[in-house]
């Protein structure tokens, strides 16, 4: 993209843009493009001190090691820091902005929150004169590619998987995108940006989505829901809550119908309330916002990392989860003997949680598409609430699991509702 757009970006940002060093683990290895005259080194670390440099671009990844080393190296030598790694500033963000204010200069990460949308840009500068209620959005790219894959085409969860891996969007370590940390970590940059605290991943309520299953999808379908992993940090009161888990979105809204790899944020200021929705990862979305970043830095602009000075930043403090309030999707493997809808129903009305739907399928249809072999095999039974609370919900789930008629532990969406 730098050598592709090499002239108009130097008349727009006032001096020419010049990959001058690189460095990676394998020198051999083909990277499309040519790299001649361009200084090699062994030692991203290295590479980091040097004084010919002035800026730093980190894509190698993890919160520790070789990645954290090489951008506090580039910042202990003064050098502007770009970066894509959303775990490095999760974990250690604080820091690293204080030393970027120590020592002048500025971290850049547009590429490390929803790929190619320029949602950083958009907090820390464009939307500056609002208060900001809420932030939050699909910020995976290869959860919300496997949920709508699975969804569309009926494919199993491990098959979506491995085509996110194969096309580049998963980190090198799937797990971050498929239980929720890689949005975590997305989500608490947001909420430094949005809110002014530190970010801190261990404020967040994680869940990811290897629970939802093809029955879950169907369910959902049929009751005019998509299922979406959101991030969703919302101010409540001097507090800000925080969380990432899978949630049953109303067909018709926008965020219902984003699908694939593209991430959409929504953005709720008390001046503007506004969508963004783009490539989520991949090559060309995390280019586009890693130049964007490096033309910034050429024409001058500066700044702090998190729109705060570092010292500013105010903890996060630990999500509630359980005073969340909002309606419930439950799917229960109900046990086949009387009494059993009974005792469900009992649970449900002595924590006054309130029941907007039953759904009950013959044994194994259609939801997981097998038939039951025997008259006594349990049969899945949805329960959709109104608002009600987590803990209550808790409480019912935990008193049907001690009466015996459900035949394996349920599945709890929560729901987000007009
Ligand atoms: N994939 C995506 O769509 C997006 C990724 N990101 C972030 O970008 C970062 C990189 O992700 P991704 O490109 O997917 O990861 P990859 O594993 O594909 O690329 C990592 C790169 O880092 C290089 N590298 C690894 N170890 C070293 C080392 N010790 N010294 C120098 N270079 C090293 C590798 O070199 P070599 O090529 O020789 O193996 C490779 O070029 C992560 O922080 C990720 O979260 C952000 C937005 C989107
Ligand atoms: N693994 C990340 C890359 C982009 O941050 C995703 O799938 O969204």
């Amino acid at each position: 993209m730098l050598a592709r757009r090499k002239d108009e970006i130097a008349l727009r940002v006032g001096r020419p843009v010049e990959v001058v060093a690189v460095s990676a683990r394998d020198r051999t290895r083909n990277r499309d493009c040519d790299l001649s005259g361009v200084r090699w080194f062994e030692d991203a670390v290295e590479l980091a001190r040097d004084p010919d440099i002035d800026v730093f671009v980190e894509l190698i990844g993890g919160h520790d090691g070789i990645a954290r080393d090489a951008v506090e190296a580039a910042i202990a030598s003064g050098h502007e820091v770009i970066t894509a790694n959303k775990a490095l500033l999760a974990h250690h963000g604080v820091s690293l902005a204080s030393g970027a204010e120590a020592n002048g200069c500025n971290i850049y990460f547009e590429a490390a929150v929803a790929g190619g949308i320029p949602v950083i840009k958009a907090l820390r500068e464009a939307l500056l004169g609002n208060e900001i209620a809420r932030v939050s959005g699909i910020l995976n790219g290869t959860c919300n590619y496997i949920l709508t894959r699975m969804h569309e085409e009926g494919l199993s969860f491990d098959a979506c998987l491995e085509q996110a891996q194969l096309l580049g969007y998963a980190e090198a370590d799937p797990t971050f995108d498929v239980d929720g940390f890689d949005t975590a970590h997305k989500l608490s940059l947001l909420a430094a940006l949005a809110f002014g605290v530190q970010p801190d991943p261990d404020a967040i309520h994680v869940e990811g989505i290897r629970s939802i299953t093809l029955a879950d999808l169907e369910a959902a379908d049929e009751l005019g829901y998509r299922i979406k992993l959101l991030g969703v940090a919302a101010r409540a009161g001097a507090a800000v809550e925080l969380r990432v888990h899978p949630t049953m979105v109303p067909k018709h809204w926008p965020i219902a119908q984003v699908s694939g790899v593209t991430n959409a944020v929504a953005i709720d200021g008390d001046a503007v309330a506004l969508t963004l929705v783009g490539p989520g990862a991949g090559g060309d979305a995390t280019a586009s916002a890693v130049v964007g970043d490096i033309c910034d830095i050429a024409a001058g602009k500066s700044g702090t990392p998190f729109g705060w000075k570092a010292r500013d930043l105010r903890a996060a403090g630990k999500a509630a989860i359980q005073r969340h309030e909002g309606g419930y999707y439950i799917r229960l493997a109900a046990v086949d003997r009387p009494g059993t809808a009974a005792a469900i129903a009992r649970h449900m009305a002595e924590q006054n949680i309130s029941l907007e739907s039953i759904m009950q399928h013959r044994r194994g249809r259609p939801h997981g598409g097998e038939r039951a072999e025997s008259a006594e095999a349990p049969a899945p039974v949805v329960l959709v609430t109104y608002a009600t609370t987590e803990d209550a919900v808790r409480r019912a789930i935990a008193a049907i699991e001690i009466d015996g008629v459900i035949a394996s532990p349920p599945q709890v969406i929560r729901i987000e509702k007009d």
